[in-house]
């Protein structure tokens, strides 16, 4: 290879990072001044609607060799930079730190934000009721495990809505101080990663005792001090926890997925691609549910997503968790809502926020 070759071409990377780097900086500035505005007027720092735009439009403008899913991942990191200029947003999840709801958190808002790691899902809920967090990233459906209960149930009660979703590919690695079995009598981790592993663990691992804890990244943190215990976590557990990965990739299912819902104080406008989140019941009659839902088909509303979850102690039999295409004050939907309103023994709008993509 010859050095004479790269030089010329390493000059011009050099001056296209310069531009770069002005440019940057002229954009912040500009996002600074957006904030100024926000703050004469009280307006909020983070506006999801905005965001998922700016990302859409990158990835359609974008002429390559650079694929559409980096550009967008260096855009976000863009953002999330320029945003914190204006304010640093505390966003709070379902920790410690290492966890795959940590990640979904830098997915949804950048690195440039201020994570605080919560020992429950109760507590990221509580946090971003209190203000003490802007936000909370929580999870709400493994795509082999189903819904987490705790979080519809906690969506029921409280007053914030969703203000976005995140879905991210949910890959286990089983870790060890070593990098081997050796010597080791319990594979631990979270009650979630075991079944999502089941079968490799029966597989692979038939007579090592597995124990359920509080979170994978517990699971990595007890391995790193106890060489009789291996971890199931993400592999950034591994990095964190300083272990090795014995196995990568068990999670039975290679298309593993977690969806989280981001919740807030703060009530989104239109991004013009956009979901809405409800909660409903009906009385327990024949056809009742689909006199229910009738209203959106009448309207042309498309429902995505339809879960239904036993009432528990309430004077109804089940609620029912609905997902339409569209934001709450286009139109049609919200014609096709104020309908179903009218049909529905309760009623509940969790909220709009942009598709994710
Ligand atoms: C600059 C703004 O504030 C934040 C930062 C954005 C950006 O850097 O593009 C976009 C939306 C907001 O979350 C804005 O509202 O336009």
């Amino acid at each position: 290879m010859s050095e004479d070759k790269l030089l010329p071409l390493r000059q011009q990377i050099d001056a296209i990072d310069a531009e770069i780097l002005a440019l940057l900086n002229r954009r912040a500035q500009i996002a600074q001044e957006v904030g100024h505005v926000k703050a004469e007027n009280n307006a909020p720092v983070f506006r999801p609607e905005r965001e998922a735009q700016v990302l859409q439009k990158v990835a359609e403008r974008n002429p390559g060799p650079l694929q559409g899913s980096d550009v967008q991942t260096i855009f976000r990191e863009v953002m999330s930079a320029c945003r914190a200029l204006e304010k640093r947003v505390t966003v709070a999840y379902l920790g410690p730190a290492g966890t795959f709801s940590e990640q979904a958190v830098y997915q949804q808002f950048g690195h440039a934000v201020e994570g605080l790691a919560c020992v429950s899902i109760d507590e990221v809920f509580r946090a971003a009721e209190a203000g003490t967090a802007d936000f909370g990233v929580v999870p709400i459906e493994n795509s082999s495990e189903g819904v987490i209960n705790r979080t519809l149930d906690l969506l029921l009660q409280t007053t914030l809505s969703i203000s976005g979703e995140v879905s991210i590919p949910v890959h286990h690695s089983l870790m060890s101080k070593a990098g081997t079995m050796d010597g080791v009598a319990r594979i631990c981790a979270h009650s979630q990663a075991l079944a999502q592993c089941n079968a490799w663990l029966n597989q692979h691992y038939p007579n090592i005792e597995r124990q359920a804890v509080a979170s994978n990244a517990e699971a990595a943190r007890m391995a790193s001090e106890n060489a009789t215990v291996a971890g199931i976590a993400g592999e950034i557990a591994a990095q964190k926890y300083d272990l090795q990965i014995v196995s990568a990739h068990i999670q039975d299912d290679p298309h593993n997925r977690t969806r989280f819902a981001v919740v807030g104080r703060l009530k989104n406008g239109a991004s013009g691609k956009d979901q809405t989140s409800l909660v409903l019941s009906v009385a327990n009659k024949a056809g009742a549910v689909y006199k229910l839902l009738a209203p959106l088909a009448k309207h042309g509303v498309s429902m995505t997503r339809f879960e239904s979850r036993p009432a528990r102690m309430g004077a109804w039999e089940y609620y029912f968790y609905v997902d339409v295409e569209g934001h709450a004050g286009d139109d049609k939907v919200a014609k096709a809502l104020a309908e179903l309103q009218q049909n529905a023994a309760f009623y509940k709008l969790l909220g709009s926020y942009p598709r994710s993509f």
